[in-house]
């Protein structure tokens, strides 16, 4: 048994190898014998028959983003659609939830690396979100070497051999139950080409996944349904109907029947809490719920409203699901879910386990406990853990409320308070003050974020939190903003604005403490210059950028044979 330790073929050999693809596909990613097992020629087949199938209405979808990008940068504001209303208004549920996933009350979330996956699978949450986005750098290693992890995860016999620490990890008899995250609509996958074009990453991630475990996920972890998958950063309803289009297709391309592929949509872009109904409807019998994906919906906020300087968010910190807009969204998504029959999930609190000040581990604790009771006693069903060290706190806080034999609370809180939300709700301005101290810790946090993201790491803690793709997003397009409107920072009494050079001078100072921070070493050893770069470019861009890992990908492709070209 391999245990997490894999023998390359040798260099001269290496370069003789190569995937034997479909034709019409080329891959661009070192070869290695284990990924071959997941680039299988039939394997590749379907990814490529779904970008075939798709890939122009996913073209429309993100057109159609930025149409709407357009108006809102106008003046317009996102809102309900009145060519929608009867879905709205109309009484209709979506197909029964799976008894295998009815119990989500605490879902574990990391990237698909293979200690962590075994970690999640073990720490006694519910559900475990294996992810390929928010929480994953998504270089060519770590998304195959994901693909080999989660197909060992869903067969029972995935290992890691810790050799420093003489530690042997496997799966223990009880499981978390796995869904899959891909990634978003936005993203390409450099090192697969089909038909010339770069590979959708989202039909990546789906189609191999799909491929390779749909048969034994459904025997022996969906008791006849699955695989079970969340679906990120969608921002209309026409993006979830080519999910359930390529749902159906992977179903009949299967022989498996329609409906068993289940999804729980984030809700975590503004345009799309307006089309939680539509999206559930497109969805109806592939859903299993929606999720409050609060990061990227700050993010979101922030990126619709770029161009309204009446909407400047306060300090990140201040940010929290309290405010009137944050709670609002929470509401209403309860209020849809449990109409439609399906979970109304949780999000995320940032707070990590500090290992080394027990005072402030319990603080932290105490802030995670209190998120997990207002979101229980608001009707969720469930919520997200970081860390397996939040999940007995999280699991006591939604049985204290639920009792342990319920398995959630979709027919007992209707939340039909939550029926008259109204786009103002949805839209209140955001409440607080900016500070320096606010624009000095995106900058740190930004920068720091994007370091460990180019060299793999794509969730990281940093200052006690956790921190992903969503919650540097927040920091990187507040700075932007900030700086675009040269506000005041009016939470600190001196009156500055914000501006190039102030900017310019705080990333100097950051970069300072940064460095004094990890130390000289690593500093040197790591990528923190080149992740200043890019995170002071995008922050000072003139338009803003969609997406800070569009970007950042374009560093971390790598071709093989090395020097070929990037067609990206
Ligand atoms: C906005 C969103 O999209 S949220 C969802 C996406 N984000 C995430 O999924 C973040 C998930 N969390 C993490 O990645 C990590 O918890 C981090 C990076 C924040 C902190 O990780 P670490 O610094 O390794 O934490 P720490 O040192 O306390 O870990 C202790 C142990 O718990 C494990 N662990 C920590 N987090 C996780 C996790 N989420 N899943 C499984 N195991 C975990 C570590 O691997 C380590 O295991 P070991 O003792 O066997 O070696
Ligand atoms: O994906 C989750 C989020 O909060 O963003
Ligand atoms: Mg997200």
């Amino acid at each position: 048994m391999d245990l997490g330790t894999y023998s390359y073929p040798e260099k001269k050999k290496e370069e003789k190898l190569h995937y034997d693809v479909p034709e019409g596909v080329d891959i661009r990613g070192r070869y290695d014998h284990e990924f071959a097992k997941i680039l299988t020629k039939d394997a590749v087949r379907l990814v490529a028959e779904l970008q075939r199938e798709f890939r122009n209405h996913i073209k429309y979808a993100l057109e159609c983003r930025r149409e709407a990008k357009r108006k809102y940068k106008e003046g317009s504001l996102p809102g309900f659609d009145a060519a929608t209303r009867f879905i709205r208004d109309e009484e209709w549920v979506c197909a029964s939830v799976p008894p295998a996933v009815a119990d989500r009350k605490v879902e574990i979330t990391g990237p698909v690396e293979r200690k962590m996956i075994i970690n999640a699978l073990n720490s006694g949450a519910k559900v475990f979100m294996a992810d390929f986005e928010d929480a994953l750098s998504p270089n060519w290693e770590k998304v195959m070497r994901g693909q080999v992890n989660l197909k060992e995860a869903v067969e029972g016999t995935i290992m890691f051999h810790d050799k420093a620490r003489n530690r042997v990890y496997k799966l223990n008899d009880q499981t978390a139950k796995l869904f899959v995250r891909p990634r978003g609509w936005h993203l390409p996958e450099a090192h697969i080409l089909i038909d010339g074009e770069p590979a959708l990453a989202s039909l990546v991630d789906f189609g191999l996944y799909f491929y390779h475990n749909f048969a034994t996920f459904r025997r022996t972890q969906g008791a006849g349904f699955g695989p079970f998958f969340y679906l990120p950063k969608m921002e209309h309803s026409r993006e979830a109907k080519i999910w359930n289009s390529v749902f159906e297709r992977a179903e009949k391309e299967a022989g498996i029947e329609r409906g068993s592929i289940r999804a729980t949509v984030l809700i975590e872009t503004l345009p799309a809490v307006f089309q939680m109904n539509e999206i559930l409807y497109e969805l109806r019998d592939h859903s299993v719920g929606l999720n409050c994906g609060r990061w990227d919906y700050i993010f979101s906020y922030v990126k619709t409203f770029q161009a309204h300087p009446d909407r400047l968010l306060p300090d990140r910190v201040q940010v929290g699901m309290t405010q009137h807009f944050m709670k609002s969204y929470s509401d209403l998504l309860i209020r849809t879910c449990h109409r439609r029959g399906v979970h109304a999930m949780g999000g995320m609190a940032a707070q990590i386990p500090i290992r080394d000040d027990p005072v402030a581990n319990e603080a932290a604790l105490e802030l995670v406990r209190k998120d997990k009771l207002r979101e229980v006693k608001a009707g969720h069903d469930g919520t997200w853990a970081a860390h397996p060290g939040l999940v007995p706190s999280c699991l006591e806080v939604f049985n204290s409320i639920m009792g342990n034999s319920s398995p959630n609370q979709i027919q007992t809180m209707k939340r039909h308070d939550a029926a008259n939300l109204t786009e103002q709700d949805l839209l209140h301005r955001p409440v607080g003050v900016r500070t320096m101290e606010g624009l000095r810790l995106n900058t740190r946090v930004g920068i720091q974020y994007v370091a460990a993201w180019l060299t793999g790491s794509g969730s990281v803690p940093l200052y006690n939190l956790m921190e992903d793709a969503a919650t540097a997003e927040i920091s990187r397009v507040q700075n932007w903003q900030w700086l675009k409107y040269e506000v005041e920072l009016n939470g600190d009494g001196v009156g500055v604005r914000v501006n190039k050079e102030l900017f310019g001078r705080v990333v100097e100072e950051e970069m300072g403490r940064i460095e004094r921070e990890v130390g000289k070493d690593k500093f040197n050893k790591g990528m923190y210059k080149e992740a200043c770069k890019i995170f002071t470019r995008q922050c000072t861009a003139t338009k803003l950028d969609d997406f800070l890992t569009l970007d950042a990908y374009n560093h971390i492709v790598v071709y093989h044979p090395k020097g070929s070209s990037s067609r990206l």
